[in-house]
């Protein structure tokens, strides 16, 4: 505990010669979780992209645990403890709700923890361990997002980058997965950055809160003061 895990200094990233990202700083302390939000278009999923090493920063530095990840591949970024659930989830359909678990683990060497890891999730999301012979295309909306998260967590990361995980999902379904998080941040230590467009479940579950506007960091605020302090909330969050 202790320390920054994720440390970002003037980032800025893009697609091809359109820049998106402009002189992005933030910091997420290890085992906090922070929610960032802004409207349509400024940058959240492009700010996650980059993170993982799906888009190159065309400047600045991330670290993490102090380490600048410039030019480390993507498969080392997963040995390093990232995990990026992506919007839309990925959950391959073809594949059993068990197929699609194993592949987060795949890189593990260990395979004894794999399996161990793997029974962590069948307990912690009891619906697939009851399909765990299902296809994914035969999952619920709610199934597949466990999925997705489960499929993150079996590779034991320790920080997990999630975009719109509350996205066409039941609200009973998105307060089960806030309270998941954090269990998994109080219980785990696990550092989430979440990105959310239903504002007020994030503040509620976060720590921190990192307002995005056309591709900056318009505010960055303990989420309790954005929760209760009515003018920010205006100013920033438009309610
Ligand atoms: N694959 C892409 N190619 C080109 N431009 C893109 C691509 N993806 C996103 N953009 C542009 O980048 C900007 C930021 O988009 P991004 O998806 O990161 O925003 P966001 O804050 O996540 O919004 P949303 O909540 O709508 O997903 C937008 O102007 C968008 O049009």
């Amino acid at each position: 505990m202790g320390g920054d895990l994720l440390t970002v200094e003037a980032l800025a990233a893009g697609y091809g010669p359109v820049p998106v990202l402009h002189d992005v700083d933030l910091r997420v302390p290890t085992g906090t979780i922070a929610a960032v939000i802004g409207a349509n278009g400024a940058g959240k999923t492009t700010l996650l992209r980059t993170l993982s090493g799906m888009l190159r920063p065309t400047a600045g530095r991330i670290l993490l645990d102090g380490r600048d990840l410039r030019g480390t591949p993507v498969e080392q970024l997963v040995r390093r403890g990232m995990a990026h659930v992506p919007e839309g989830r990925g959950v391959i359909g073809e594949l059993t709700v068990e197929e699609n678990l194993r592949l987060g683990a795949l890189w593990r060497r260990d395979r004894t923890a794999a399996g161990h890891a793997l029974d962590e999730v069948y307990q912690l999301f009891e619906p697939l361990a009851r399909r765990r012979r299902h296809l994914g295309h035969q999952l619920s909306g709610g199934e597949r997002q466990m999925l997705a998260l489960g499929r993150a967590l079996v590779g034991r990361p320790r920080l997990l980058l999630l975009d719109e995980p509350s996205l066409g999902l039941a609200p009973r379904v998105v307060a089960q997965t806030m309270a998941l998080l954090r269990r998994l941040r109080d219980d785990t230590g696990l550092t989430v950055l979440l990105v959310e467009q239903n504002v007020r479940s994030a503040l509620a579950v976060a720590d921190q809160g990192i307002v995005m506007s056309l591709g900056r960091v318009a505010l960055a605020a303990p989420a309790a003061r954005l929760r209760d302090d009515a003018d920010l909330r205006h100013a920033y969050l438009g309610f």
